[in-house]
């Protein structure tokens, strides 16, 4: 009678990735920075300094709409992860934005931008300036957030690798393009490049441990274009808005 076998026991660490593999892949994702919005026609014009005061308001008080969804959509990356470990280091993009006792936050900043470019208060948060297109765009991104895997949100907010050059872009240009703009305005990007950088260590993290074959890796390439797709389409909505 043959020995019996023991059961295959499935291993609870995934075997390691070859360092060289990773960093093709990441390189595949860092690549799409060729489709990110910093090239779209409307934000080459803004970063020029030839757009004009209602473009830069329209523009300011469309963001707004990203802006006060991207909590909700980490709230929902966080509804779908059962990992503590994980959601320990995701919760605080969410204080990141709504502020806390010590932080006012980054939805804050963000109407500080919009006083800064003459928007009022009432004009930002009754939402009315806010296109079809955009509100399309940003609701695909948080329900995209709400119904996918958890570690495919993750890896749709990696936009954000390539944010703080467009961050960088604003604080250069705009004090001498736009001397009207109140500067304190400009605090929201200030604040948003070491997040950013923080942020992207963690999602690329998790991005590189879960996508491994061939197959998943052009999965997360599929999805961080969708995600340029997002805010490409965006700005296409507030070019149309608002013609030069
Ligand atoms: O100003 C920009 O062009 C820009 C782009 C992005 C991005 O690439 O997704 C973000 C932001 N800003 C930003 O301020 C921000 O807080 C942010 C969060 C996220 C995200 O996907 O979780 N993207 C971005």
């Amino acid at each position: 009678m043959p020995a019996p076998v023991a059961p295959a026991i499935a291993p609870t660490v995934p075997p390691a990735i070859p360092d060289a593999e990773r960093a093709a892949f990441e390189a595949r994702l860092r690549a799409l920075q060729a489709r990110y919005h910093i090239h779209h026609p409307f934000n080459q014009r803004m970063a020029s300094g030839q757009c004009s005061r209602a473009q830069i308001q329209g523009w300011v008080a469309n963001r707004f709409y990203y802006q006060v969804n991207i909590p909700l959509k980490d709230a929902a990356i966080l509804s779908n992860c059962p990992d503590r470990a994980t959601r320990r280091e995701w919760v605080v993009r969410i204080l990141d934005h709504d502020g806390s006792a010590a932080e006012p936050g980054g939805i804050e900043a963000w109407s500080r931008l919009g006083e800064a470019v003459g928007l009022t208060r009432a004009a930002l948060w009754s939402q009315q300036m806010v296109l079809p297109g955009v509100r399309f765009a940003v609701d695909a991104y948080v329900n995209f957030a709400r119904r996918a895997p958890w570690q495919e949100a993750v890896c749709s907010s990696l936009t954000e690798m390539f944010a703080p050059a467009i961050h960088q872009e604003r604080l250069a240009g705009w004090p001498q393009h736009y001397p009207w703009i109140e500067a304190e305005g400009l605090a929201y990007f200030r604040s948003r490049i070491p997040l950013a950088q923080r942020d992207v260590e963690h999602g690329l993290r998790v991005t590189l441990e879960h996508f491994r074959t061939p197959a998943e890796q052009q999965r997360a390439t599929q999805i961080l274009q969708f995600k340029l797709d997002i805010l490409w389409s965006m700005l296409d909505a507030i070019e149309k808005a608002y013609p030069e």
